[in-house]
């Protein structure tokens, strides 16, 4: 499946989001080795903090569907922003924990924008599973 193609896959996601504090949707589609779909959209929370954005949906609704870590292909990304949009931190964490560093990312918005990265690029020099290991035999 295309970047172009996926990022469509993304907009539908969008459709769904729970937004009544921000009304600002984002929708995610990941792409797993099977060349199957799953969509994610954010899902806020009037306590704010408990909001859960589109990428981590789709990533932990894969997940919990028995999908493995490191086996997901590409992730596209879309929200109503001027540029392509940007995954925020938390989710950047998130993808170093459940993906292949070179999985692409594609990231869009509603006028047609569109750009790619990868997991490793969106985060350099990330604290991830392998550090915690390591840090287990020296204690
Ligand atoms: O990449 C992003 C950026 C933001 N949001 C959500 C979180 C919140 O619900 C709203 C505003 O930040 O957009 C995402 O889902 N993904
Ligand atoms: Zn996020």
């Amino acid at each position: 499946m295309d970047s172009a193609l996926l990022l469509q896959e993304a907009i539908k996601a969008r459709a769904n989001a729970y937004t009544p504090y921000s009304h600002f949707g984002v929708g995610a589609a990941l792409l797993d080795k099977n060349g199957h779909v799953h969509h994610g959209c954010n899902v806020e929370n009037a306590a704010y903090g408990p909001t859960n954005c589109a990428e981590r949906t789709a990533l932990f609704r894969a997940i919990a569907d028995g999908h493995k870590a490191g086996s997901f292909k590409a992730m596209a990304v879309v929200g109503n922003t001027d540029g392509p949009i940007t995954p925020c931190g938390v989710c950047r964490q998130v993808l170093v924990e459940l993906c292949d560093p070179d999985m692409k990312i594609i990231m869009g918005n509603m006028k047609g924008d569109m750009t790619e990265t990868t997991v490793r690029d969106l985060l350099p020099g990330a604290f991830g599973p392998s550090d915690l290991e390591s840090g287990k035999s020296k204690n």
